[in-house]
């Protein structure tokens, strides 16, 4: 019977794992080279989700200027900060999967946990269909985006949705829109900005810088925006910062259009100037390390602070694969998992056992 699926795989003698966690972020390129960064680009940048104007006029400005110019200066970039083992990006998401595999195992939850990327590889759609091939019935989504936007979170959506409109058996499929203010991931920020004080001294300030977007989105009702202001503020609390003391900021402008303001680098430049010896910078939207943070901040907006008189910069790692962390999305995830009865077979298994036995009859 070769038009059956294959039933769900096992796991040595228990029942079979029918439960997924996706665990998705950006993507990111596969070198750090000129070509890998303009596929990389041109699939990233030719999303609607992403950069909103219309059709034509973008496919001109991207195809005739940006993807000519961008890529090789990017690459550059990624050069500074990629490892033996690949773009930062890559090897923290790979790590957080493995983590959040383990550590929901702990929580006697049997599911299957596998990391795809928006953008490149794997892609969304090939991590989908394995996890159907392993025999899995319900798949919970799990974008890496603490803050939810059209540009991410919807996007990540979109790409789950294309694929089940050319699968023919579509698996039970939940999505985790944002935790921007999940107690958890609030007290695992704190955690780190209190290792950071402890080992470093603590600074004057403290700068939450989030990747930015075009302020129109807001007015359009993005509600981006408005979660940053809330992670901003509920880490404040957490820390017991009087108002002076933070500020959230944001970065990674792209294009000549206002975005959400303020912008991260002119802050950190103008509070040098006016005087601050020295500043903390965290960036709470991302959820591991990748170019945005290591290069954009670590590097180019620690030396912007210094030129303009700062004495001292203090970069904080994200979450990557901090235990904190990794709790936090663990709870995230066990929560948004109740009501799907992980321990009894699914009743898309049992119709398909009875499938079997009456197509087995029927030839016999
Ligand atoms: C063109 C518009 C862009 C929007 C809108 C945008 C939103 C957005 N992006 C992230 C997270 C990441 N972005 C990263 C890189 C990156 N972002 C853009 C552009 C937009 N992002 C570009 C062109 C790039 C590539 C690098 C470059 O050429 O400058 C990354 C890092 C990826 C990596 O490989 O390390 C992340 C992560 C969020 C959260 C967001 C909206 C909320
Ligand atoms: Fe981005
Ligand atoms: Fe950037």
């Amino acid at each position: 019977m070769p038009f059956l699926p294959e039933p769900p795989q096992r796991h040595g003698a228990g029942p079979a794992v029918e439960t997924a966690v996706l665990l998705v972020n950006l993507g990111t390129p596969d070198a750090p080279t000129a070509p890998a960064l303009r596929r990389y680009l041109a699939q990233f940048l030719s999303d609607p989700r992403v950069v909103e104007i219309p059709r034509l006029l973008w496919a001109l400005i991207l195809h005739g200027i940006i993807l000519r110019v961008r890529p090789a200066k990017s690459a550059a970039k990624y050069a500074t900060v990629w490892t033996p083992d690949g773009s930062p990006l890559k090897v923290w998401t790979e790590k957080q999967a493995k983590l959040l595999q383990g550590m929901l195992g702990e929580r006697g939850l049997r599911v299957r946990v596998a990391h795809a990327m928006r953008y490149g590889q794997p892609a969304i759609a090939h991590a989908l269909d394995a996890l159907k091939r392993k025999g899995v019935r319900r798949v919970l989504v799990l974008p890496a985006y603490p803050q939810y936007s059209g540009a991410t979170t919807a996007s990540v959506i979109d790409d789950v949705a294309r694929w089940a409109l050319r699968t023919r058996h579509v698996p039970e499929l939940r999505f985790i829109n944002r935790y921007h203010d999940d107690p958890a991931y609030i007290a695992a920020l704190a955690q780190t900005v209190r290792e950071h004080w402890q080992r470093e001294g603590r600074a004057d300030k403290l700068v939450m810088s989030f990747h930015g977007m075009p302020a129109r989105t807001l007015q359009l009702g993005d509600p981006y925006h408005c979660e940053c202001l809330k992670t901003g503020r509920l880490l404040a609390e957490a820390l017991g910062l009087k108002d002076g003391q933070w500020l959230v900021t944001f970065q990674s402008r792209f294009g000549k259009a206002k975005w959400l303001e303020p912008y991260t680098e002119p802050s950190l430049v103008k509070l040098a100037k006016g005087g601050l010896k020295t500043v903390d910078v965290i960036c709470p939207g991302f959820a591991a390390d990748c170019l945005e943070t290591l290069e954009e901040i670590d590097q180019e907006a620690r030396a912007a602070f210094l030129a303009a008189g700062g004495q001292r910069f203090g970069y904080i790692a994200c979450l990557n694969d901090h235990t904190a962390g990794m709790r936090a999305l663990t709870g995230l995830a066990q929560r948004h998992l109740q009501g799907w009865p992980l321990d009894a077979p699914h009743p898309d298994t049992l119709a398909l056992q009875r499938q079997r036995a009456l197509t087995a009859g029927a030839s016999e």
